[in-house]
């Protein structure tokens, strides 16, 4: 019988022997595709047939774009698991692979520590109002004239953290070691045990009374621009806002208003609608600290999300069961 084969998209960069190991379970494939429409007609050609399982990259979508209808549809009927390599996973339609019998999954836990550090930085950068004195004293002024505004300490301060999952319970315990107070919003009230101490409180009264929020929820159609005008009225004038997760949750023109308006006064953003576009009235605002999508951008994360992903296309082979299939597709 004809060995399974396992389809790499994007890069491995630091799991290079593991991956090559997995050659002792599949032959190992990589596209000739350069874009979409080229992977699409790769797909159609069966150069690809026999491709069970297929790791991808955040930066693959510039080679296959999103793995939606159109995409699903094409691939090869050989293929069972797309292993993603990231926690975020909005770049794959799930109920189009589950209505094709494709599981997926994605790297959950190896991106927890890093992320809420980024989450932490953005929290303490936007309360303390460090972008403008960081702006002046890079164009020679010093702290500026007239002086940079008081910032804020984050002791006492109520953080609201929306989305509990690994990343949102780990900045709790950071934010806790900084004397915050927690309160959540999440799909589900979580145990006592698992919320540990953190107060569950509806999204509405979480808007309306925290000083710091922070976005730690996956992007899908439910989530797309939650953080919108209505919600950002309810905010507390002076509020700091900060995502880590994906930039389409906030809608960014919305944004921008409160900010111009005062009533947000600073936010600190990892993510963006659009990426690599910023808009750019954030660019332009200094209540803003900007980074670019740097949230598990260390060599011990990226390598421990690799060797996770691996570890779901090996498993995959071996049992037909993932490691850490996507919440939604658990008990189909
Ligand atoms: O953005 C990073 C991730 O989804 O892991």
């Amino acid at each position: 019988m004809a060995r399974p084969k396992a389809l790499l998209l994007g890069l491995i960069e630091h799991a290079h022997e593991s991956w090559n190991a997995l050659s002792s379970i599949a032959e190992l494939v990589t596209p000739q595709a350069r874009n979409r429409a080229e992977f699409i007609e790769e797909c159609r050609s069966g150069r690809l047939n026999g491709v069970v399982a297929i790791y991808r990259t955040f930066d693959s979508l510039e080679i296959t774009g999103r793995f939606d209808e159109e995409l699903v549809k094409v691939l090869p009927a050989s293929v069972k698991f797309v292993c993603h390599n990231g926690a975020g996973y909005d770049q794959v339609d799930v109920p189009v692979c589950s209505g094709r019998g494709i599981k997926v999954s994605n790297t959950p836990n190896a991106v927890n520590d890093c992320t809420a550090d980024v989450n932490m930085f953005l929290i303490l950068g936007a309360l303390r109002r460090f972008n403008p004195p960081m702006n002046t004293l890079r164009n020679g002024k010093w702290r500026g004239n007239p002086l940079p505004p008081l910032g804020h300490d984050p002791e006492g301060k109520t953080l609201g953290i929306v989305g509990m999952g690994g990343i949102g319970k780990n900045l709790k315990k950071k934010a806790e070691a900084f004397s915050m107070k927690i309160i959540y919003h999440n799909r589900n009230k979580l145990s006592e045990d698992l919320a540990g101490g953190a107060n569950y409180v509806g999204f509405e009264e979480l808007l309306r009374t925290s000083d710091v929020i922070s976005l730690n929820l996956p992007l899908n159609t439910h989530t797309r621009h939650k953080i919108s005008t209505r919600e950002l009225e309810m905010m507390k004038p002076g509020v700091v806002l900060v995502n880590t997760a994906r930039g389409a949750i906030i809608d960014e023109a919305a944004l921008v208003q409160a900010l111009d308006s005062g009533h947000v006064a600073s936010v600190g953003l990892d993510v963006y609608e659009e990426e690599p576009k910023v808009h750019p009235g954030l660019i332009n605002n200094p209540n803003v600290i900007l980074l670019p999508h740097m949230g598990t951008w260390t060599s011990e994360t990226q390598k421990a999300m690799e060797e996770c992903n691996i570890l779901n296309v090996k498993t995959a082979l071996e049992t037909g069961a993932l490691r850490n299939m996507v919440p939604e597709q658990v008990g189909l």
